[in-house]
């Protein structure tokens, strides 16, 4: 046929808005400032995609508990550091992925030696924090079965508590290892080289929408392909 299928595109370039639910609360992907604004590389790619279609980026602030039911009642897309796992692709479709980040611990750097397998984190006497709603959950609670796990919501403060001695140990995406041990030197990435657990970083979008879908995927393929995407990663991870 000749009739083009509807799309939230439409809607969306109707608008003029492309309404972006982040949860500003995972450097370098996605910060809320005290101002009231966000910013990192997914505010970065969203104004990039926004600007590709044609419209404005409109920030939504999210949570990881509620990310999913947000992105479906209030928002075009979800970014800021978000995994494709099969529980959301139950809900929710997923671009294709832009970056592999897998789960890697990070702790005291005196307590780096001990803690070189997951075996050995995972014995009593560990305390494992963890924060709720997204796949280091997920992931905490499927491999620590004998470590003590200490549910902690904040996820901007998280390390800290490392560092004061009320926890010991985190799995998180080894890019937040990495990060977090630049901007905390009391931390210290264990073998972020060697992830425990595949990741990948990926938008998430309306389900089954392929003509939205088909373009977020060029937009992407081709910021990789100019180099624009490398140089956004770079100005924040270098
Ligand atoms: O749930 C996801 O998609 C994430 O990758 C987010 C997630 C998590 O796994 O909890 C990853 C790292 C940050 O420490 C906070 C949130």
């Amino acid at each position: 046929g000749t009739e083009a299928l509807a799309s939230r595109l439409d809607q969306l370039i109707q608008s003029g808005n492309l309404r972006v639910c982040m949860t500003g609360d995972y450097r370098p992907f996605t910060f809320y400032k005290t101002d009231q604004s966000f910013e990192g590389i997914d505010v970065d790619l969203a104004r990039s995609l926004a600007k590709t279609i044609g419209v404005q980026a409109l920030f939504v602030k999210t949570s990881w508990p509620t990310l999913t039911n947000d992105f479906l009642e209030k928002c075009d897309i979800a970014m800021g550091g978000v995994s494709v796992t099969f529980d959301r692709l139950k809900k929710v479709s997923f671009s294709t992925s832009h970056m592999v980040d897998g789960k890697s611990a990070i702790a005291r750097c005196a307590d780096v030696a001990k803690f070189q397998s997951l075996a050995a984190i995972d014995v009593p006497g560990t305390r494992a924090i963890v924060n709720p709603g997204g796949t280091n959950e997920r992931f905490a609670k499927a491999h620590f079965k004998q470590a003590q796990l200490i549910a902690y919501p904040d996820n901007v403060t998280i390390f800290d508590q490392i560092i004061k001695g009320k926890a010991d140990i985190m799995v998180t995406d080894g890019s937040e290892t990495l990060w977090q041990s630049k901007l905390h030197p009391e931390l210290c990435p264990i073998n972020p080289g060697k992830p425990l657990q595949f990741a990948e970083k990926a938008f998430m979008l309306p389900r089954g929408d392929v003509p939205f879908k088909e373009f977020v995927d060029t937009w992407m393929h081709q910021l990789k392909a100019t180099g624009e995407y490398d140089q956004i990663v770079d100005h924040w991870l270098k």
